[in-house]
């Protein structure tokens, strides 16, 4: 999968109106927030399986009741559609 270029990125990201775009990563990034800290395992849990599946891994952190995600191509070196794709995955899990 090759980088999105301009145009493919800013659309893309229109598509994602709650992640934001990490210019310095070429990276999006989301912060989730639950009840607690089960909820927000369960959560991730449930991301790290989509993660496998996909083999497609996010750059992430936990404190307590949050989750903070950034998704980003490493072997690319910047946003491809497999970023695009897994940030969908994920807003499905808490839409
Ligand atoms: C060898 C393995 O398939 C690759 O390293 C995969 C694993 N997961 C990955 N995750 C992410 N975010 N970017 C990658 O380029 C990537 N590559």
């Amino acid at each position: 999968m090759e980088l999105l270029n301009e145009a493919e990125r800013a659309d893309a990201l229109d598509g994602l109106p709650d992640w934001d775009h990490d210019d310095a990563r070429d990276a999006i990034t989301r912060s989730f927030t639950f009840d607690n800290f089960s909820q927000a395992f369960a959560f991730m849990t449930q991301v790290a399986l989509l993660a496998e599946k996909a083999n497609h891994h996010p750059e992430w952190s936990n404190v307590w009741n949050r989750v903070d995600i950034l998704l980003t191509t490493h072997d690319a070196g910047g946003l491809s559609y497999r970023d695009i794709d897994m940030a969908q995955a994920i807003d499905a899990l808490v839409e």
